[in-house]
């Protein structure tokens, strides 16, 4: 993608649909006017007046407890320097974004609207009743210190300025990593810091407390090296000033073996990493673009451990990876400070956690083969899950240790479980599916490639490299909706009505026609239905022209299911295709079978169903647990129905008896693990949590999955058809852009997995 599509999809994505990246959500019921004289006057007086007697009763009764304040008065906004408070807001609401999606934690951004330091020290000092705890940020050296500093000593809940021990945390973490890996001790190492401004001296700060020596540190600011013999320096430049007769950076990097920018951009060249040590170790932070472009720095040295602030690199030095970690650890023990011995304590299980097998999940996430501790891997990864369960208990510890905790946990395991609740993880199985389609994407014809919506989808599945599209419709109308778009790839364009598509559509009705000839099909009927799009489009699959197919967007779904079933067909031992619809709720990942083909299926056909969404769900990575849904609840009724969801469920459990499945139960029993422990406990269910739903006809699961997505606004991706031969989707009518690529990545990955199983087949005779 060009700087210029970068630059207008970023603005994009931050002015549409609704401006700016946060919102305020409401956590009770409004609905009735009962609700509203709790929510408001007169409800609301009484937790008032709690709190108007003791205090700490607003932890019991408001949001504070989960409430950080992003606070900045843009001086020093990344590295793009002292850009105000308003164009500091992106960023703000960015970090609350991060707090929110990594953490947990609910943010208000403020702005403030001073550079001076003691009008910015009372603002914060006025509003801090509201908050739990303050997260300071992008306020410049040396003003970000006095006020840090000060806000400490005088507010007792937990104040941060992030870009100080943040960023300090963090790549300390990555240094003692990194110097392990090159077998060099920190006493020894020489240390070049570009930049002295807050990040530079409060990660300079940390080097030294795990045994960096002063004597070792060369630190550099815009007028270049910070020698002793200058004037005019700044207490904390003092700290790090040294008695070294040189002035330059040049100078500086010859021999060091670290280091450490947190200054601007591209002010290291590959001669001055050429000049550095054997096993040179280059954090270049500086956002968005580092001291030395990543490519440009590992093209200089093979042997290099380069990391830079970017999430585009491997090794994504980043505070990103500290604040919501240590703000939820700080807050969960309801700590007073964020002292020493919690940074301390972020910091080792950060670096710990690096060490550990990666799990797929992460591998998946980030499109990665397989993460290994080592010099592409010194530090964990954002959305590791393990960050959640590993740093806040480790910060929380550290805060009970060392006395600054009011609120100490007691159950270190039951706090675990929580804080992955608290994940949830509504978002996270699309991201897998889409780094899962992208470690080998495939060929993929989108067969209305002339609807705006379906070229849209195309052109994102091909600039993410989730897939290949093959774009099949009206050429002229694609060519004019690419030019509209900006989608200028030279990709396979197919006209189906073309000339230019006679040889090929001869040959693809001949073979359907081959198929055929016995139910009834000339090779004129033949030629005729190739003619059509989702024929031609099916064809193109049946015969390896492509690798799958997305159809549907257009036409109703009867309609795209019968040329699909005449030509592609069905699974071996399948009788009847299905579909399923994976709903993304609140709660996880839940799939809902059959949503779209079977009216009434026997029990046979529903227990095929049932096997068919556990295999899709293993194809999302995750383990099935498979609730049989009836009105009835283990036998209780002997009606028809409910029997034969009872039969269905017989006959899985003899032939798949390592199938996590049981029923027939009531949806409410289903979802509720603690009400079916307690009333089934012999179920194979009892105690987990159910991740599919079978329903036993279509009118009830259809309905369902439209009711959550309506009401609920539930996402949902689907139906993803089950028992086709080969991976060909089908969308709903009208399917969003954001459904059209979500199905996409179903296509590939479905295809990912027909291709294996193939591979394997041999194997297994
Ligand atoms: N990856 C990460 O997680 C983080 C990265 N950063 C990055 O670090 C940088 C600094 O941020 P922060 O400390 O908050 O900002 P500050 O404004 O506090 O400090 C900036 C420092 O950079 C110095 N500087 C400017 N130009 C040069 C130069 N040519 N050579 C050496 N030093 C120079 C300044 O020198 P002087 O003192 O003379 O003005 C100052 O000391 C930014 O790019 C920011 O994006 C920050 C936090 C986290
Ligand atoms: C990452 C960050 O906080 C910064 O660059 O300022
Ligand atoms: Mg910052």
């Amino acid at each position: 993608m060009s700087k210029q599509s970068k630059r207008r999809e970023a603005l994009l994505y931050h002015a549409k649909p609704k401006p700016g990246k946060i919102q305020v959500v409401p956590t009770k019921k409004y609905a009735t006017q009962r609700d509203l004289s709790l929510a408001y006057s007169p409800g609301v007086a009484e937790p008032c007046l709690e709190i108007a007697k003791d205090v700490e009763n607003v932890y019991k009764y408001t949001a504070k407890g989960n409430l950080v304040a992003v606070i900045s008065n843009g001086t020093a906004v990344l590295g793009l320097g002292n850009i105000g408070p308003e164009a500091s807001k992106p960023v703000m609401e960015g970090k609350g974004l991060l707090f929110k999606i990594f953490a947990d934690i609910d943010v208000f951004d403020i702005e403030v609207g001073t550079e001076n330091v003691d009008s910015f020290i009372e603002t914060v000092k006025n509003i801090a009743p509201t908050f739990g705890g303050i997260n300071l940020e992008d306020i410049k050296a040396p003003e970000a210190f006095e006020i840090e500093r000060r806000l400490k000593e005088e507010l007792d809940i937990p104040v941060m300025h992030d870009d100080q021990h943040g960023t300090a945390i963090i790549s300390a973490a990555a240094l003692l990593n990194a110097l392990s890996i090159v077998n060099k001790k920190i006493e020894k190492v020489k240390i070049v810091i570009s930049g002295a401004g807050a990040a530079a001296v409060s990660c300079t700060r940390l080097y030294k407390a795990f045994g960096a020596k002063t004597e070792n540190i060369v630190m550099l600011d815009s007028k270049g090296v910070i020698r002793k013999d200058r004037e005019t320096l700044s207490e904390e430049k003092q700290e790090f000033a040294t008695a070294r007769k040189i002035d330059t950076l040049d100078e500086s990097m010859k021999n060091a073996d670290v280091f450490v920018g947190l200054s601007i951009a591209d002010i290291v060249t590959p001669k001055m990493l050429k000049s550095m040590a054997k096993d040179p170790i280059v954090f270049a932070m500086a956002n968005p673009d580092p001291e030395i472009a990543y490519d440009l720095a590992v093209s200089a040295r093979k042997d290099i451990i380069m990391a830079t602030g970017r999430s585009d690199h491997p090794n994504q030095v980043n505070n990103v990876l500290g604040f919501p970690f240590i703000f939820r650890g700080a807050l969960d023990v309801r700590a007073t400070k964020i002292n020493e011995a919690m940074k301390m304590a972020a910091v080792k299980a950060l670096a710990e956690l690096a060490k550990e097998p990666v799990p797929e999940q992460v591998n998946i996430a980030y499109g990665e083969t397989k993460l290994l501790f080592g010099k592409d891997y010194i530090i964990p990864k954002p959305f590791d899950p393990r960050l959640i369960a590993t740093v806040p208990p480790a910060v929380a510890k550290a805060a009970m240790e060392s006395g600054v905790a009011t609120a100490p946990i007691k159950d270190w395991d039951k706090y675990v479980d929580e804080l992955y609740e608290r994940m949830g993880s509504d978002n996270k199985i699309v991201r897998l599916l889409v780094n899962r389609a992208k470690i080998n994407p495939k060929r993929v014809v989108f067969a209305e490639a002339d609807h705006l919506d379906v070229l849209k989808a195309a052109q994102i599945v091909f600039e993410e490299g989730i897939g290949i599209p093959v774009l099949l419709g009206r050429k002229e109308v694609i060519l004019e909706l690419m030019e509209q778009i900006e989608f200028n790839e030279d990709l396979e364009i197919i006209d189906p009505k073309s000339d230019e598509a006679t040889e090929t559509l001869n040959r693809y009705a001949e073979m359907f026609w081959k198929s055929r000839r016995r139910s009834g099909v000339t090779l004129y009927d033949a030629q005729k239905l190739m003619r059509e799009r989702n024929y031609y489009a099916s064809m193109m699959l049946n015969e390896g022209d492509v690798d799958a197919m997305i159809s549907g967007y257009s036409r109703s779904y009867p309609s795209v299911v019968r040329p699909v079933l005449e030509t592609i067909g069905k699974y071996d031992g399948v009788s009847k295709v299905a579909t399923t619809n994976l709903m993304l709720t609140k709660r996880g990942p839940l799939f809902i079978s059959d949503t779209s083909i079977n009216i009434d299926p026997t029990a046979k056909e529903l227990a095929k169903i049932a096997q068919m969404t556990n295999y899709t769900m293993k194809m999302f990575g995750l383990e099935p647990v498979i609730a049989m849904i009836s009105y009835a609840n283990f036998g209780s009724s002997k009606d028809p129905h409910a029997t034969k969801v009872q039969e269905a469920v017989a006959l899985l459990h003899k032939s798949n008896p390592d199938m996590i499945l049981d029923g027939e139960l009531q949806t409410d029993f289903a979802l509720n693990p603690e009400m079916l422990q307690k009333k089934f406990p012999f179920s194979k269910l009892a105690g987990r949590k159910v991740n599919a739903l079978i329903f036993p006809n279509l009118d009830s699961a259809n309905s369902n999955y439209k009711l959550l997505k309506e009401l609920n606004n539930v996402e949902s991706i689907g139906p993803i058809m089950l028992g086709m031969r080969k991976p060909v989707h089908i969308l709903q009518l009208g399917a969003s852009v954001e459904e059209i690529v979500n199905m996409a990545a179903v296509a590939v990955v479905d295809a990912q997995q027909k291709e294996k199983r193939i591979r394997e087949q041999p194997k297994r005779q």
